[in-house]
């Protein structure tokens, strides 16, 4: 029998932006909650107009159902030469892996790593507007966290204030077949956090008490804020989640966007002070450069290990 679908927390960002500070400190506490006993929470009135979301989707449902050689095209200029963190421009995961998708990458326009397809008209502009309005999200999320992780003020903002490496996915999945329904295979995030925007198709699951639950897809323009690795397993030493999750396909076309908000590849990661020897605790994990962890969770997708529990993952670094 399939599992119930669960439905998100809420939280509702309008007093930061009408400056209401008790509501602020109500929208706190929510997140707070959310961030310690799911890692997976809802934001809405989060300042990213719902038109600009949908045109997104709509852009990108049209791009990837050009053909083949179309999409190939969209490669930065000098594919080997760009100096991206991650390959930009289109791709399709390997025929060897599990994950059936295909995508579409993004980095901040002013860096000029990006490739853009011709065709449909407009798409260029729009997910660079994307870009910037969850790139805004994404300071304000950062800021509301450190206030829910009692760091001191801007700490988070100072601790990476380097936002080269975050980027953004427009993702298609393929139908599911009779034979295997895996979009995405189970993962947690190695980001700070992730914001997710999908279409109404579903398939985006959550692993709880061992057992995945499907998440209702959001309908009320709202926006899905899943935490990752950096902020919530290791710099607060495992008091917040990174909640395993995974995409199963549906007999559709399932269209998302994803926007990581991530840090420096030269970044040491550990975790911090506040949530180890100033409160008498063992951190769980010891330190390691963030650029290490990305090209290992890289080699995970190009050369999947042949047991699932070889992929790497945060435990690696766990003490
Ligand atoms: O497409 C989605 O809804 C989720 C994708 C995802 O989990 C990821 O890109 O890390
Ligand atoms: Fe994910």
């Amino acid at each position: 029998m399939a599992a119930a679908s669960v439905e998100l927390p809420v939280v509702d960002l309008s007093p930061f932006f009408t400056g209401d500070k008790g509501a602020m400190a109500c929208a706190t506490e929510a997140m707070r909650e959310a961030c310690e006993t799911r890692g997976f929470f809802r934001v809405v009135n989060h300042g990213v107009p719902a038109e600009l979301m949908g045109r997104a989707l709509e852009l990108s449902a049209a791009f990837f159902a050009l053909p083949d050689e179309e999409k190939a095209k969209v490669r930065p200029a000098e594919a080997d030469g760009c100096k991206a963190p991650l390959p930009t421009g289109y791709g399709q995961q390997a025929a060897h892996t599990a994950d059936k998708n295909e995508h579409l990458a993004i980095f901040d326009p002013k860096l000029g790593f990006n490739a853009y397809p011709a065709q449909p008209a407009g798409f260029r502009e729009t997910v660079d507007e994307c870009f910037a309005k969850l790139t805004n999200l994404g300071l304000l999320i950062q800021e509301i966290l450190n206030e829910c992780m009692g760091l001191p003020p801007g700490f988070l903002k100072s601790y990476n204030n380097d936002r080269n490496f975050d980027f953004m996915a427009a993702l298609r999945y393929f139908p599911a077949t009779e034979e295997e329904n895996i979009g995405f295979t189970e993962h947690e995030d190695g980001t700070c956090f992730t914001f997710i925007f999908e279409d109404l198709v579903g398939g985006l699951e959550v692993l709880e008490d061992g057992h995945w639950v499907p998440m209702k897809p959001v309908d009320d323009d709202g926006i899905i804020v899943n935490i990752g690795d950096v902020i919530k397993v290791v710099l607060s030493n495992n008091k917040m989640k990174s909640p395993t999750h995974r995409v199963v396909r549906k007999p559709v076309h399932r269209h998302s966007f994803a926007f990581f908000f991530s840090v420096h590849v030269d970044k040491w990661i550990e975790p911090l002070p506040e949530f180890t020897t100033k409160i008498g605790e063992a951190p769980h994990y010891m330190k390691f450069l963030y650029g290490e962890y990305q090209q290992l969770r890289m080699r995970n997708k190009t050369h999947p290990p042949a047991r699932r529990e070889d992929s790497v993952r945060v435990t690696r670094y766990a003490i």
